[in-house]
């Protein structure tokens, strides 16, 4: 089995004080802590063996135990009696490969590793002496004077990229370094400060059991059926967990064949392939919840049960099923007693209310007995019972979560959504409140939270068309609302499928007669006077645009770079009338004076119209066509590939064809279509959709553009 090194208690019995060591672990392990060390440098062997012995008493299971060095006080204390489940050594101490021989393949070995010599002595074990490495010290410490230098999160992080073994972090671990030590590998946090001289040792590891939770994606495991129509059972269930975040996995307890009209058959797989599909993944993976549905039988309930003892996983949510929405039964009737001994195993029930009727061995009739008999339940079992009122008679469906032992009762008042497709709602809701407790929510804010996503995705649920009798609800309502599953995709990509896009608006501008005339010099003087004319009015509103999308930029780099490419614009425009639309070259009043042309104002009207939109995104796409096409063609041109003009003195058109190549521009334009991939890149797929179409948009005006000076209105 694969240790859940989450929350590591290492001991220290100066600092545990008066409360002393043993009720110290006590109060940790009921706030979550879920490997204890005991470590005494001063007590002597048969002190040791003694503490392992009532240490092992109070943690009665729920974590794991270890000790210090003393390799043998843990085989005497196991001797005894006491679940011991291994040592942890220093470099310093007994040596790794005789405690693996003594203690057995199945032991927990730690070993302590705080440089990159100790980490290449591990390397050279032989595989399987060693199971986890605490590494550190993170910050200095006071709890162990001789420690080495302090690491820090990047110290840490450098060391154990290096190995495949999870790694701990230890010394001077504060709760403010969860996220950032998660994030450097670390399969969970020692404490010992922190911990042992706590006022309140359950309050205190609570709080860093629920950061540690809400720094990372849970790994969240179904034990149900299958429903091959995928609306309840495992594929429920595997549907919400990624609905919440977490990362699902399912091990089969039974076949249905199964549809919105009703179950039509039943295979149970022998109880000891389930037991295989549990070992394999506890074997391998740190299991964060656990999500119980249909389990069919007794022998089935047994087995899940024994895992549980063995695995003890820090959250058990338990869906009692018996029978489903369209009357079939799920549960053999000579369960029902396996399955009350199984209650007492999880930590949250969430029985409908036949269901806590045969559960808490009474009828029950109304919402206000229903509350009663789920404190009944509470109280037997221990656990937090959510009892659900979708089977009640009218327009009210509410749920309550009762915990007798906690001191919470608390209804969620609802009214009933009108749908059919109410097909697997409690397995949804089981499965999304395993997911919501594993991020670190509190049971209460679980709870609120999967109501308000269930609701969505029953309101939702219509649309999905699947089935002729109770459909299923729709899972992901609520993210493909919001924009679509986030697909990143690579900018790169973009920037090739978006060129490519272009291809057919660039052929056409390269068969403009405007074009042509243009590189070869025939172009006539008022078709080319025209075309700068309504240059010089497109510059200067596409300036005001590029000003916007400096207004609306998310990053000074981009704020700058709009700015900057604005006043290019206005520069360009300036430049224009200075050295082409003034009267000594000829030019007449009317052209300097020209209004804008029906392509220029459709062209401007559509810039405006996605820049006061209000999207950066789609601005910053809407305005890339200008840069990019105008760029490629520059640069044909400058290359020759409409004809020599650059070596023909006599061509009428040389210096302004010159301008097209222009570094500076063509640099601009390299950081324009970088900054819209990279946006295109991350943006939800129906905000990429319109960044692509304001884009393509755009495309099409500077084709119209070009064609202008040769538009028949406009020649005439
Ligand atoms: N029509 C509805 N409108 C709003 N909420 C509903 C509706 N039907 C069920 N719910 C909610 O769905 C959840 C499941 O409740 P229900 O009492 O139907 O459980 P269940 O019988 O175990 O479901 P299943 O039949 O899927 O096993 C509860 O939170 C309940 O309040
Ligand atoms: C497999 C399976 N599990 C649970 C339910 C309860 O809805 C169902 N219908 N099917
Ligand atoms: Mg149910």
């Amino acid at each position: 089995m694969i240790a859940d090194l989450s929350l590591y208690l290492v001991t220290d019995p100066d600092l545990c004080g008066e409360r002393g060591v043993v009720e110290t672990v006590r109060q940790a392990v009921d706030g979550g802590v879920r490997i204890v060390q005991l470590r005494d440098k001063t007590a002597t062997d048969a002190e040791t063996t003694a503490q392992l012995l009532e240490l092992s008493r109070v943690i009665d299971g729920r974590a794991l135990l270890v000790v210090n060095d003393r390799l043998d006080a843990a085989l005497a204390a196991r001797k005894q009696g006491a679940r011991v489940d291994g040592v942890h050594l220093g470099q310093g101490d007994a040596s790794v490969l005789r405690a693996r021989e003594a203690l057995g393949p199945e032991a927990l070995i730690g070993l302590t590793a705080n440089n990159a010599d100790h980490f290449e002595a591990v390397r050279a074990l032989p595989p399987g002496t060693v199971d986890y490495l605490g590494v550190g010290v993170i910050r200095p410490t006071t709890t162990k004077p001789d420690h080495p230098p302090a690491l820090g999160v990047e110290g840490f992080r450098a060391l154990v990229e290096a190995t495949a073994l999870p790694c701990v972090a230890i010394g001077g671990v504060a709760i403010d370094d969860t996220e950032r030590l998660r994030d450097a590998g670390a399969a969970g946090l020692a404490v010992v400060s922190a911990l042992c001289a706590a006022a309140d040792p359950t309050a205190t590891a609570e709080a860093f059991v629920r950061r540690w939770r809400a720094a990372g994606t849970p790994r969240v495991l179904s034990i149900a059926g299958s429903d091959p129509s995928g609306g309840a059972g495992i594929q429920a269930d595997l549907k919400s967990i990624a609905a919440h975040g977490g990362y699902g996995m399912a091990a089969l307890t039974a076949l249905t064949a199964q549809n919105t009209t009703g179950v039509s058959g039943l295979h149970v797989p022998l109880a000891a392939f389930l037991r295989q599909q549990l070992d394999a993944i506890s074997d391998d993976i740190v299991v964060d919840a656990v999500k119980i549905g249909m389990l069919a039988n007794a022998d089935v309930i047994r087995t899940v049960a024994e895992w549980l003892d063995v695995v003890r996983p820090p959250i058990v949510v338990l869906d009692p099923v018996m029978v489903a929405t369209s009357g079939d039964r799920l549960l053999d009737q000579d369960a029902e007693a396996a399955l009350r001994e199984l209650l007492r195993r999880a930590h949250v029930v969430t029985p409908n209310l036949e269901e806590l009727a045969v559960l808490a061995g009474r009828s029950i009739s109304g919402w206000a007995d229903a509350l009663a008999a789920a404190e009944e339940l509470s109280a037997m079992i221990g656990a937090a019972v959510l009892v659900k009122g979708g089977h009640l008679d009218g327009d009210d469906v509410p749920d309550a979560l009762v915990d007798v032992a906690r001191g919470v009762r608390r209804e969620f008042p609802g009214t009933r959504i009108r749908t059919a497709n109410t097909h697997g709602t409690g397995c949804s809701l089981s499965s999304a409140l395993a997911t919501r407790l594993a991020r670190g929510e509190t049971p209460v804010d679980a709870v609120a939270s999967t109501r308000s996503w269930l609701r969505e995705s029953l309101r939702e649920s219509e649309g999905l068309q699947v089935g002729r009798g109770h459909g299923p609800i729709n899972h992901f309502a609520g993210l493909w609302a919001r924009g679509g599953v986030e697909t990143n995709r690579a900018p790169e990509e973009i920037r090739a499928e978006w060129w490519q896009r272009t291809a057919a608006v660039r052929a056409s501008i390269d068969e403009l007669p405007f074009i042509r005339g243009l590189a070869d010099g025939t172009l006539a003087r008022d078709p080319f006077l025209f075309y700068l004319a309504q240059d010089a009015l497109y510059l200067r509103e596409y300036a005001r645009v590029l000003a916007e999308a400096s207004r609306l930029a998310p990053t000074p780099r981009e704020q700058a770079f709009w700015a900057h490419s604005a006043e290019g614009a206005i520069i360009g425009e300036l430049e224009l009338h200075a050295s082409w639309l003034t009267p000594d070259e000829g030019v007449d009043a009317s052209t300097f004076a020209a209004s804008p042309a029906p392509a220029t104002v459709a062209y401007l009207d559509h810039l405006r119209s996605v820049a006061f939109g209000g999207d950066y995104a789609e601005l910053i796409a809407a305005v890339l066509p200008c840069f990019w096409l105008y760029t490629d063609l520059g640069r044909r041109l400058h290359a020759g590939e409409f004809g020599d003009y650059a070596r023909d003195p006599r061509h009428p058109y040389a210096t302004w064809l010159a301008t097209y190549a222009d570094p500076a521009f063509e640099d601009a334009t390299d950081q324009a279509i970088t900054l819209v991939a990279d946006a295109a890149a991350i943006a939800a797929p129906t905000a990429r959709d319109r960044m692509l179409r304001a884009f393509e948009v755009s495309s099409a005006h500077e084709l119209a553009f070009f064609a202008a000076p040769f538009a028949s209105a406009v020649s005439a």
